[in-house]
């Protein structure tokens, strides 16, 4: 393996990596068996404790441009696979290490303040993806004017409805200029002709972005978005390569 020296700026590197989650309420024999009786992840009780093995033995190496699709039934380890590429969690076992600035985008709402108006909330929000003030105050008219909301952008946040949070939310996010951006999906949750509207900016933000990971049940956005995938199944990569031949190889499996 090269050097981290040797690396490009914006990379994102793992070898045989993997994440252990231990469940230290579960010693109960009775809670014990609930958690055994889970789908999704891997689970032993070799040890006295039992762990979840959310992700086992990944290696993969992403670069500058790649734009890749996450794939995978529930609990196969895609929102964990996004927090080690993210640099969120650091693996149990194993290497991975994330070169970039990274955005990492997981739920739309998180870095929102109910109390402080829809233009504050703008400035803090971009701060928290890596943003400076300067930056985010350069782009606030191009966001209130995406956002459609108005005279409500001086509103406290608590008095938007769920519609109009998440609006306001898309517009900051597809404003910034992330190097690395991990998106998770539930950016579906808004009207129809609001995410017509969004797609065309959040396909910017991507073009924008220098490395994308996305991770969405969503055939017709990981198309638009993405041009390889990897699948995920009991925390392993069981799949990687161009984006129809493993989304035809998830939708084929028995
Ligand atoms: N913080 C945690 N503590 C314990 N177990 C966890 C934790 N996070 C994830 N897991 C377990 O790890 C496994 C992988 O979960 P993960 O959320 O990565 O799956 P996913 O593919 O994103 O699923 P979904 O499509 O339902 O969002 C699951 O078995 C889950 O129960």
């Amino acid at each position: 393996m090269s050097t981290s020296e040797d690396r490009p700026l914006v990379s994102i590197i793992a070898k045989d990596a993997c994440v252990d989650f231990p469940i230290f309420d579960a010693k109960s024999r009775s809670l014990k068996k609930t958690v055994m009786g889970l789908v999704g992840g891997n689970i032993t009780t070799e040890t006295k404790v039992p762990v979840i093995q959310a992700l086992r033995d990944i290696t993969l190496t992403l670069e500058h441009g790649d734009r890749v699709g996450l794939v995978g039934h529930n609990g196969a380890g895609k929102s964990t696979l996004l927090r080690l590429l993210a640099g969120i969690y650091e693996p149990t076992r194993g290497f991975a290490e994330v070169r970039g600035r990274v955005a990492p985008v997981f739920d739309l709402g998180v870095g929102m303040d109910p109390e402080i108006s829809g233009l504050e909330n703008i400035i803090v929000r971009g701060l928290f993806l890596g943003m400076t003030r300067k930056q985010m105050e350069e782009r606030i008219d191009d966001i209130a004017d995406f956002t459609e909301l108005g005279d409500f952008l001086r509103m406290p946040l608590r008095t938007y409805s769920t519609g109009m949070r998440i609006r306001l939310a898309l517009g900051v996010v597809t404003s910034i200029d992330p190097e690395i951006l991990i998106l998770d999906e539930g950016i579906g949750a808004v009207d129809a002709a609001f995410l017509e509207k969004s797609k065309k900016r959040l396909a910017e933000l991507v073009e924008r972005a220098g490395l994308l990971v996305f991770a969405s049940h969503s055939d017709e956005f990981l198309r638009e978005l993405c041009d390889t995938a990897i699948w995920m199944e009991h925390g392993r990569i069981r799949q990687q390569g161009g984006i129809d031949e493993v989304l035809a190889g998830y939708k084929g499996r028995t």
